[in-house]
């Protein structure tokens, strides 16, 4: 593997979403070298980066390389891409990519950074890519690790995972974003990467609401701890290794995610702990909440294979059912006892 330094050069890429972390995420493959369009959807958008070179509505005060380009054009954006990086909420990636599918390059790797599962389908956000392109499953990848967007884009030191099951594909993958502040490990266990993404979300939420009620370290700790084993449950019932859970994409995440206030799942969660309710939250809330979605994908899926997730459970009575956290808690702490 070579070095950080420019080890992107000669790779062409599309970032598809402008948002917080499509943002970043282009500024880390400029950074690392490659050539980068980023693909907005709003016109007054385009304009603000290609002029100010920053993006004033999701990374104001950042400074964007040079190198970056900002378009509404889907086509230009995509035309002679490597790699096409997808980075939409996941529950609007469906219907994106449904449009954008005609206009990908024929063996462009498609890398996700999306940490959801999908309503309805309970699909990983791979297989959604993997449905609606008609793509292999060796040209996907999806990028999962404690990587809080407005961090890295202040170039604050972090470390990732990239999940592909062809090694050729990661290790280029690798190369096109490594910098000397991001650092991405390869790994070949896609379905615990895209699971520990997804579920961190959730348990985030579960945090965020005990934090709003008022409780500290010890609170938080636990379920961190007891999140993780039910992720862990789940993931390797689904086909995941159970190490990637104690890596980057796993515990890495679920640290960083459940401990920030810059997490929006967190902060979401917070403000529902205090006793907001799911409206006045989500009305006060611009960007993506992954977890308030996934949760109850990632409930069906644990019932689909008879996994007991509950801490899930709970945060879908909080945020779906209109069960008052207290009462939900009442009910976490008076399970049966058992072993750990
Ligand atoms: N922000 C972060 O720190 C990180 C985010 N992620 C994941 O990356 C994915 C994208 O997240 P962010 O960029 O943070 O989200 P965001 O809410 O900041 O931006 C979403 C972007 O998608 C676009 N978009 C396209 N279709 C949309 C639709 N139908 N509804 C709403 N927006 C639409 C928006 O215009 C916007 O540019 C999520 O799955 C998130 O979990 C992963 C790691 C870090
Ligand atoms: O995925 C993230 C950090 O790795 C971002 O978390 P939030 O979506 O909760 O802000």
């Amino acid at each position: 593997m070579s070095g950080p330094e420019r080890s992107g050069r000669g790779t062409r890429a599309a970032v598809l979403g402008a948002g917080s972390w499509g943002t970043t995420f282009a500024k880390v493959l400029a950074d690392a070298g490659c050539a980068v369009t980023l693909h907005a959807r709003r016109p007054e958008l385009c304009e603000a980066i290609t002029e100010t070179g920053e993006n004033p509505d999701y990374l104001p005060g950042v400074r964007l390389p040079r190198t970056l380009t900002a378009t509404v054009d889907a086509a230009l954006a995509l035309d002679g891409a490597d790699v096409v990086v997808l980075a939409v909420p996941s529950q609007s990636l469906r219907a994106n990519l449904t449009a954008w599918a005609p206009l990908l390059p024929p063996d462009a790797s498609l890398l996700s950074l999306m940490k959801g599962i999908e309503l309805g389908s309970t699909k990983r956000m791979s297989e959604v890519i993997c449905e609606v392109t008609g793509a292999g499953p060796e040209r996907v990848a999806a990028l999962s690790g404690p990587n809080l967007a407005r961090e890295i884009a202040e170039e604050q030191p972090a470390a990732t995972v990239i999940a592909c099951p062809d090694d050729d594909r990661a290790t280029a993958l690798q190369a096109a974003c490594h910098t000397p502040y991001f650092r991405p490990y390869t790994n070949r266990d896609l379905v615990g990467c895209e699971l520990g993404g997804a579920v961190k979300n959730v348990i985030a939420l579960a945090c965020g609401i005990a934090e709003g009620m008022g409780f500290g370290d010890n609170t938080r700790a636990s379920l961190i701890t007891r999140g993780l084993a039910e992720t862990a449950r789940l993931g390797t019932a689904l086909g995941a290794e159970l190490t990637t859970f104690a890596g980057l994409a796993g515990l890495g995440d679920l640290v960083a995610t459940c401990s920030s206030p810059l997490s929006r799942n967190r902060t979401f969660g917070e403000k529902l702990g205090r006793g907001m309710s799911l409206e006045e939250v989500q009305r006060e809330t611009r960007q993506v909440a992954e977890g308030v979605k996934s949760c109850r994908p990632v409930l069906e899926l644990a019932r689909a294979h008879g996994i007991d997730v509950p801490l899930t459970e709970a945060v879908v009575k909080v945020c779906h059912d209109g069960v008052p956290a207290q009462l939900v808690l009442k009910e976490i702490m008076s399970r049966e006892a058992k072993p750990e």
